[in-house]
């Protein structure tokens, strides 16, 4: 069984819908499934790491991104709603540099795939949310990297005037310093 895939504003960032088997207990779905996800996204054995982040309301993680040992990641919103952005750092892509924001709930049963090569972060938009992805690559901090959630040259329209961040992502490096010092 295959499930609808839909293009994004960026290319190769997929929205995926779930189906969903509702009866009078609640619901249930697969979140994952190899054989699937192998002919759906075309990567073979590709996940090696399960991430799973709790927020409170206004908390906004990211942007972050993996330079040599970049992540794929296949995100679904468990519980609450976010607005997840992701930014194209993929250095030879036409749309380097841009990015995109998407609404994300648990109420619509969807996951987001996001290639390797892509900055990413979400803020709360609800009381909580909770957040699980697989990751293509394993977690190396040494490699990790922020990119300033509020870059001036990149705009991110985020709906949140004032996110809660981590000491981490308040001191997060533009695009442009980014470049300069050959994270990307
Ligand atoms: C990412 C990660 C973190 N950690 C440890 C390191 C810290 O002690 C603690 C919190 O880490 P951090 O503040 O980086 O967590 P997030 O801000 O949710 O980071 C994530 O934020 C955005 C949304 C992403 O897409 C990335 O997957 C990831 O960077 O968990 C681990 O042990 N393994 C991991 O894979």
């Amino acid at each position: 069984m295959t499930l609808p895939v839909h293009n994004t504003g960026l290319p190769g960032v997929q929205l995926i819908d779930l189906r969903v088997f509702h009866d009078e207990r609640g619901y249930f779905l697969e979140s994952f499934q190899a054989q699937r996800y192998e002919v759906l996204l075309g990567l073979k054995s590709p996940f090696v790491q399960d991430n799973y982040s709790h927020s409170k309301r206004h908390v906004l993680r990211g942007l972050h991104f993996q330079s040599r040992h970049p992540q794929g990641k296949l995100l679904r919103v468990a519980q609450g709603e976010i607005y997840d952005v992701t930014v194209d750092l993929r250095t030879a892509s036409p749309s380097f540099g841009q990015w995109q924001g998407l609404a994300l709930s648990h109420a619509r049963p969807q996951q987001l795939w996001i290639p390797p090569g892509f900055a990413h972060g979400f803020v709360v938009l609800s009381d909580e949310a909770s957040v699980e992805y697989k990751c293509t690559d394993y977690y190396h901090p040494e490699d990790e990297a922020c990119l300033s959630w509020n870059d001036p040259d990149l705009a991110i329209d985020w709906p949140v005037n004032s996110p809660v961040l981590s000491a981490k992502d308040r001191q997060g490096l533009t695009l442009k310093a980014l470049q300069e010092a050959g994270r990307l």
